[in-house]
């Protein structure tokens, strides 16, 4: 049967859906992403499929590309650019190619605005969040009205206001967020399938943080708690920065997003949160750098004295998401060493959805959470998803 589908799609060679794309944000998941387009041309055009990347932005800029109405930025371009980014280039080190613009902010932004309201009428736009800050909700809500797709990696829009996450899906088909929850996994899309089915879920419980799964596990073998985190952070599962992770916000971000999705008028205030350092090595007392350099070692005794308490007794520690319809609670706790949270290594998530199908027996989602690579993919997805919103005429 696969085969047969990848046949069909082999002799499919006409490009029925162009989809124009704005990208905020070319970090790690952002650059992986628009490699992730270039390398996949081939395979989208057996589907019929043509992503036309219009504008990159960062914190400062946007390039856009000359023609945004009816071309985007060319692949050598964005290979380019990816390289550029990586080593700290700026946007603007583009320019000497051609074929674009540059705005700076905060003209920059207005630009984005305008062309979500040009493309909106016309071609339509996937405006991309790929950027790890609130800034973007301003423009996200505007592209929204103008009719446009809203394609989420970058949890905060979802988890500020809940005006602001009942506006971004007022039209739920045209925006997606799978990577906001587990990175590529489909949780997202199972729970919203569940629940357009009329089967109400009653509790979500599971491992959702990348980052604490890997330096939890990490820690059970022995390691330092500082060289896991930092080892996490140059292995593209943390935050920007790791106190987001490590603070358990990051995971409450996460479960107000689940909670939000099941009808809960909630906010993060609602979710209590287990923090894993105290506030005196938090954001408004140090950098992330002296953080890095000199908060986390300070932590290294407490997290080992935790670690060997549990192990004494057969567990392991786990840093543990629940979502009931009582509440939702985030924090770290022990657990038998052979339960299925237990039994989780490395980077790898566990989500268990309970509803009236799935009493007994959850619906169990288990695999990669946390990483530039898998997240890029889960946003490529998302993006291809809408593909049916864009089909030309014939
Ligand atoms: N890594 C992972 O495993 C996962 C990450 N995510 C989410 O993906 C997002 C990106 O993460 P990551 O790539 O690691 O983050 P990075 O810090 O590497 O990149 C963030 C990017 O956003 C840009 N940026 C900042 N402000 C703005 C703005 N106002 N408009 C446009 N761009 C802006 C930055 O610009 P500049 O280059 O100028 O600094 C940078 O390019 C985050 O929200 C994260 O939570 C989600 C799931 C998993
Ligand atoms: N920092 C996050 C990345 C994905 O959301 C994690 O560690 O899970």
């Amino acid at each position: 049967m696969v085969r047969a589908v990848h046949q069909l799609n082999l002799r499919q060679e006409q490009v029925r859906s162009v989809l124009p794309v704005v990208l905020l944000g070319c970090g790690g998941v952002g650059r992986h992403l628009l490699r992730h387009i270039v390398a996949c041309r081939p395979l989208h055009a057996n589907q019929g499929v043509a992503i036309r990347v219009v504008g990159v932005a960062d914190s400062s800029s946007l390039l856009v590309a000359d023609d945004f109405h009816s071309s985007g930025l060319d692949d050598a371009l964005l290979t380019d650019l990816c390289t550029a980014k990586s080593s700290g280039a700026p946007l603007s080190s583009m320019l000497a190619r051609g074929q674009c613009q540059l705005f700076s902010n905060p003209e920059a932004r207005r630009k984005v605005i305008d062309t979500a309201s040009v493309l909106g009428k016309t071609t339509g736009l996937v405006l991309v969040d790929c950027s790890a800050t609130y800034d973007t909700v301003g423009m996200l809500k505007d592209a929204v009205d103008s009719g446009c797709c809203v394609v989420l990696a970058n949890k905060k829009p979802l988890t500020c206001a809940y005006e602001d996450f009942q506006k971004l899906v007022s039209n739920f088909r045209r925006i997606r967020f799978e990577s906001t929850v587990g990175a590529g996994l489909p949780v997202i899309a199972s729970v919203t399938r569940i629940i357009a089915s009329g089967d109400p879920v009653s509790r979500i419980v599971g491992s959702l943080s990348g980052t604490l799964g890997y330096v939890m596990s990490e820690l059970e073998d022995g390691k330092r708690f500082s060289e896991v985190v930092k080892t996490a952070k140059s292995l593209g599962f943390t935050e920007p920065d790791p106190r987001d992770d490590l603070s358990g916000i990051d995971v409450a971000r996460k479960a107000l997003i689940l909670a939000r999705l099941l009808g809960q008028q909630i906010s993060m205030e609602n979710i209590n949160v287990e923090s894993l350092y105290p506030s005196e090595l938090g954001p408004d007392a140090m950098s992330t750098k002296d953080f890095l350099e000199v908060g986390l070692v300070q932590l290294d005794k407490s997290i080992e004295e935790r670690v060997r308490a549990a192990s004494l007794k057969g567990n392991v520690l786990r840093y543990v998401c629940k979502i009931e319809s009582t509440g939702c609670q985030v924090g770290l706790q022990e657990l038998p060493k052979n339960s299925a949270l237990g039994r989780l290594r490395g980077s790898d998530n566990v989500v268990e959805i309970y509803s009236r199908c799935y009493e007994s027996a959850p619906l169990v989602i288990q695999g990669a959470g946390a990483g530039n690579d898998t997240t890029a993919a889960g946003v490529l997805a998302d993006i291809v998803d809408l593909q049916d919103l864009f089909q030309r005429r014939a």
